[in-house]
């Protein structure tokens, strides 16, 4: 008998989730350091395969907020659901092997080390094997060792940094410093790649750089990502949908164009320039 088969089966990966599916849902999540409240009865989704924005003024709680995500903070209150599971409290070191990497705010290399072993250093993340296993199955693990050193090689030329593989990467400057973090991210092949500011301290070409490989990111390895970004020219350009936080609490959630239009976004946030509120 011939069966019809579901096309989205067919785009279904390893998770079992096809493009579209939620991937990632934060529902009524809060927390407080102390009488601080960072994040109030927040809930939103990601979907598997888009760009998601998590926007807002300075300290609206958005690192706070991608902190929770992986595992950083566990919130007072409120459950994330990763792939169907959902969870209360969950260790930095867990998330990521369930497929969430992260970059952060201020570059978090090895700085004396080369580009291409920080890089090699993120795919450890990869590597199944534990240092026994090696040492008996010599042969495997050398096939292993090689298939990773591919892997690293083929981020490396996808990131476009092959001339500086070899470098330290506390001599080079600070956007691409930014670039190898992001190999570092995507050497662990993650599912959800969280990228807190990307673009920060970047001029305008290294911005568009930037914003480039994230699409590329995105479109090439079907990564799902969550990004903060203070930049709104870039937000709204690379983003398919996005959220707005402001004093902890949601004001906004939708397409660019959904959020540009909407009245509290503007009369918290976009109505105003970052610059001036900081200088403030
Ligand atoms: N570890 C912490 N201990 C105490 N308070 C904290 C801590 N982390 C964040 N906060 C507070 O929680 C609130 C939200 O901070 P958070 O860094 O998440 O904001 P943000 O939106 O990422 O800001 P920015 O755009 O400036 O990075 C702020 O009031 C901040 O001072």
């Amino acid at each position: 008998m011939n069966r019809a088969v579901d096309p989205r089966q067919l785009a279904m990966d390893a998770d079992g989730l096809a493009k579209g599916d939620v991937l990632l849902s934060v529902k009524n999540v809060s927390l407080r350091f102390g009488g601080v409240k960072a994040i109030t009865d927040i809930s939103f989704d990601i979907r598997k395969g888009e760009i998601r924005a998590i926007i807002g003024p300075n300290g609206a709680g958005k690192t706070s907020m991608l902190n929770v995500i992986n595992g950083f903070y566990t919130p007072q209150e409120g459950t994330i659901t990763f792939r169907g599971e959902e969870r209360k409290k969950i260790a930095p070191y867990q998330a990521a092997a369930s497929g969430i990497a992260r970059t952060f705010q201020n570059v978090a290399l090895f700085k004396g080390m080369t580009t291409l072993d920080n890089i090699m250093a993120g795919r450890t993340l990869a590597m199944h094997r534990n240092f026994l296993w090696q040492l008996v199955y010599f042969g495997p693990a050398l096939n292993e060792e090689i298939a990773n050193r591919r892997k690293v090689e083929e981020i490396i030329d996808f990131l476009e940094i092959q001339h500086i593989r070899k470098v330290p990467v506390g001599r080079l400057p600070y956007g691409l410093q930014k670039r190898v973090e992001l190999g570092r991210a995507l050497a662990a092949e993650p599912s959800l790649l969280l990228l807190d500011e990307p673009m920060a301290g970047m001029n305008l070409e290294e911005k568009e750089d930037m914003s480039r490989f994230i699409l590329d990111v995105n479109s090439q390895f079907g990564t799902t990502i969550a990004l903060i970004e203070h930049d709104m020219g870039v937000v709204m350009d690379i983003s398919d949908r996005v959220v707005v936080l402001d004093y902890g609490r949601k004001i906004g959630d939708g397409t660019p164009d959904e959020v540009k239009a909407n009245q509290d976004v503007i009369d918290a946030y976009l109505g105003v320039s970052h610059q001036d509120e900081g200088e403030g």
